[in-house]
């Protein structure tokens, strides 16, 4: 069974309660914690719940704009690709909610993303959107290189395109052990995280452009190494990440390492890359 936790106060608890148009209930409402912006596997999708006339998914509306150029870019997310990096992680996570369920959810992500990103002293992190239709060149970019709010670029273009794809990367190390007796913060290994494709974009190598574009932001860091949590019950994505070179580490047994918050049923494997290791897939 898995739960969701919205905001400080609601959380979801889809087991045999989904939301679906028919069934959804205020009672599914429960007051609980505050919430792990890290991520579940995503449930799996029911298209036919998906109401087709009257209420539509914020997905739906989102979809009603667009793609204008098969071109895909892949680079740090601005502000103005908040909605819709707050959209792709909600449609991707959680695509069994409808309208208004999952129109709360992408306000929460949205902002938890804007306030709830306070970086420790020394660390960094940055969203990376994968964007189709936006021209390479960013012709009107307004805004300062180090204006940053949580992981998004301060700047601004008017000419953004259509986001379909999202990663997170950071070196705050919070799932990584801590090291000596001062119990320090890890340094040298960024961190990957959030990794979510919009539906109808994937399979088409998009996940792949934002690892790679991940691991050079790594290195740009000067890390040596990438970690990543990936549920156990996630083939899909441990393939991605195996096929690009991630191995899987045994966590040595009582070690306690820090895991992220999500159900407390959901497993994980904890997976690492060396950065001088070369994929086996282009
Ligand atoms: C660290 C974390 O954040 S883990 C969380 C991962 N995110 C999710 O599970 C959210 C929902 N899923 C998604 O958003 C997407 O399916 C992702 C992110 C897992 C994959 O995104 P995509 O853009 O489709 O991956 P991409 O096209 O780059 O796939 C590269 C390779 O990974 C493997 N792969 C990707 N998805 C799958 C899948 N569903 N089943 C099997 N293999 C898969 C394949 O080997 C694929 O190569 P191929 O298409 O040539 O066979």
């Amino acid at each position: 069974m898995r739960s969701l936790t919205l905001g400080t106060s609601l959380t979801l608890s889809p087991s045999s309660s989904t939301p679906t148009p028919s069934s959804k209930s205020p009672l599914s409402l429960l007051i609980k914690q505050p919430p792990p912006f890290y991520p579940p596997s995503p449930r799996v999708s029911n298209e036919s719940s998906i109401p087709r006339f009257g209420a539509c998914r914020a997905t739906q509306v989102v979809d009603l704009f667009p793609t204008v150029s098969p071109e895909i870019v892949v680079r740090e997310a601005r502000l103005e690709d908040c909605w819709e990096v707050a959209e792709t992680h909600c449609s991707s996570f959680f695509p069994e909610y409808s309208f208004p369920l999952d129109f709360v959810l992408r306000v929460d992500r949205l902002v938890g993303m804007l306030s709830g990103f306070s970086i420790p002293p020394g660390c960094r992190r940055t969203c990376l959107v994968a964007v189709i239709g936006g021209s390479v060149g960013d012709t009107f970019l307004f805004g300062t290189e180090d204006f940053k709010i949580g992981g998004f670029d301060g700047k601004f273009s008017l000419n953004k395109g259509y986001v379909t794809g999202i990663l997170t990367i950071d070196t705050v190390a919070d799932f990584l052990p801590r090291k000596g007796p001062l119990r320090q913060r890890r340094t040298g290994i960024a961190y990957i995280s959030n990794v979510a494709v919009r539906e109808r974009f994937r399979r088409k190598g998009i996940a792949k452009r934002l690892i790679a574009k991940a691991e050079a932001q790594a290195k740009s860091w000067g890390c040596r190494a990438v970690a990543l949590h990936c549920d156990l019950n996630n083939p899909g994505a441990t393939k991605l990440y195996k096929d690009q070179g991630f191995r899987c580490i045994k966590v040595p047994e009582g070690a306690n390492w820090p895991q992220p918050k999500t159900a407390p049923n959901v497993k994980f494997n904890f997976m690492m890359k060396l950065l001088n290791t070369p994929t086996t897939t282009a």
